[in-house]
C-alpha cells in the first residue's frame, strides 16, 4: 500500500497509454507520479492496444519511486472491466476513475478491485484509488466520494469537462473553478486525503501556467495534474519551501525531539506552545524540502 498522508504528489503526469515513446521515458522528467491514461487521451480504436502497453509497461520499464497510476475508462463504458482486472494484475499502485459522481461508483471500483486482487493473488486492499470529479453533480457530492474508501488517496479537479458540464470554458483568471476548487479541497480535507488541481492544457503560457500552480498551493492544494514533462519543474519551483519555512521547520522539528528526550508530549518553542497543526506542517515542509534537495535525510540544510 502506497504510503498515503507522507508521500508527496506534487506533480502527477499525464501519459497517453498508447503512445509508446511517452511511456517509455515517462519516469525521466521526474514526475511524483506518472499516471498513464487509458481514457481520453485514447481513441476508440486504440482502446486495447493501450492497455495491453501500459500492462507490458508496469511489468518491464523502471520509473524510479515514482508513484504509478493508471486513469482507467469510465464506468458508462465498456471497457473499465477489463482495465481494472489487467491493471491490478499488473500491480499499478493506485487506479483513478473519471467522471466520478457519487460514492457508490467508487464502490463499485473498489468491489471489482478486490476481485482482482483475490483473482492474482495480490493482498486485497493493496491497490489504491481516487476520483477525479468532472462534473458539477460530482462537485456537490465531493465529500461523500471522498470518505466512501479507505483506499482512498485523493480526489482530483477536472476542469475539461467541468466547465463543459456547466456550460462554460477555461478563463485566465479561473473564476468559473473557484466553488468547484474549494468544494473539492474542503471535502478532501475533511477525509483526510490529497486534493489535486486540474490540467492546464496551453504549453506555451508559461505565465498563466505559473500564475495557477501558485493559486491552487495557495488554495491548499497537494498537487496538480500535468500533461506535459516541461510542467513539472515549474510545480516543482512553486512548491519548494522558503529558507524561513525550512529554518521555521527545522526549529519545530528539534523542539520535538528535546520534548521526547525530556519524556512530554508536550512542545514549547521561544517560550511558545507548539501543537499539532505546527507539528504536521513543519513535517510537511521537511517532505518537501527534502524532495527539492533543499536538506539531507537527516533534516541538516545542503549547502547550495
Ligand atoms: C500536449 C502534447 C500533445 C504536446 O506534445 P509535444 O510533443 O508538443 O510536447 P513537447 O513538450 O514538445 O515534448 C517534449 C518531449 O516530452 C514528451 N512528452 C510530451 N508530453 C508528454 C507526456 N504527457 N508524457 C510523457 N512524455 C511526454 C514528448 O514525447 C517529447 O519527447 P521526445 O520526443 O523524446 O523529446 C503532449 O504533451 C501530450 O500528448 N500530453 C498528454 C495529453 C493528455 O494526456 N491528455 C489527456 C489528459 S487531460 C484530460 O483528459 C482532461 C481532463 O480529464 C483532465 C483531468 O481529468 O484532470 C479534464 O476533464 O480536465
Ligand atoms: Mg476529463
Amino acid at each position: 500500500m502506497a504510503q498515503q498522508a507522507e508521500r508527496l504528489r506534487r506533480t502527477m503526469m499525464f501519459v497517453p497509454g498508447n503512445n509508446p515513446a511517452m511511456v517509455k521515458d515517462a519516469g525521466i522528467y521526474g514526475a511524483d507520479s506518472i499516471m498513464f491514461d487509458l481514457e481520453d487521451a485514447v481513441s476508440m480504436s486504440e482502446k486495447d492496444a493501450a492497455r495491453y502497453l501500459v500492462y507490458e509497461a508496469l511489468q518491464t520499464v523502471d520509473y524510479g519511486d515514482a508513484e504509478l497510476v493508471v486513469r482507467i475508462n469510465g464506468l458508462d463504458t465498456p471497457y473499465y472491466e477489463t482495465d481494472i482486472k489487467i491493471m491490478v494484475k499488473a500491480g499499478v499502485d493506485v487506479i483513478r476513475l473519471p467522471k466520478v459522481e457519487s460514492a457508490d461508483m467508487m464502490l463499485q471500483l473498489e468491489a471489482l478491485i478486490a476481485d482482482a486482487e483475490k483473482e492474482f493473488g495480490h493482498e486485497v486492499g493493496s491497490t489504491n484509488i481516487m476520483a477525479a470529479i468532472e462534473s458539477a453533480e460530482g462537485v456537490l457530492n465531493a465529500y461523500e466520494i471522498a470518505k466512501s474508501s479507505k483506499r482512498m488517496i485523493g480526489i482530483a479537479l477536472s476542469a475539461e469537462d467541468y466547465t463543459t458540464d456547466m456550460k462554460t470554458h477555461r478563463y485566465a483568471d479561473g473564476q468559473e473553478l473557484l466553488f468547484a476548487r474549494n468544494m473539492i479541497l474542503h471535502a478532501a480535507r475533511a477525509a483526510g486525503i490529497a486534493a489535486f488541481d486540474t490540467v492546464f492544457t496551453n504549453m506555451d503560457d508559461e505565465e498563466g501556467f505559473y500564475r495557477e500552480t501558485k493559486l491552487i498551493h495557495q488554495l491548499g492544494f497537494d498537487g496538480k495534474s500535468l500533461v506535459n514533462p516541461r510542467q513539472i519543474e515549474m510545480v516543482n519551483k512553486v512548491y519548494q519551501p522558503t529558507k524561513q519555512e525550512i529554518e521555521n521547520a527545522q526549529n519545530v522539528v528539534a523542539a520535538i525531539a528535546q520534548a521526547h528526550a525530556k519524556g512530554s508530549g508536550v512542545i514549547s518553542m521561544n517560550g511558545q506552545m507548539v501543537d499539532r497543526p505546527v507539528v504536521l506542517r513543519a513535517e510537511r515542509v521537511m517532505r518537501l524540502a527534502k524532495a527539492a534537495h533543499l536538506v539531507d535525510e537527516e533534516g541538516n540544510n545542503i549547502e547550495e
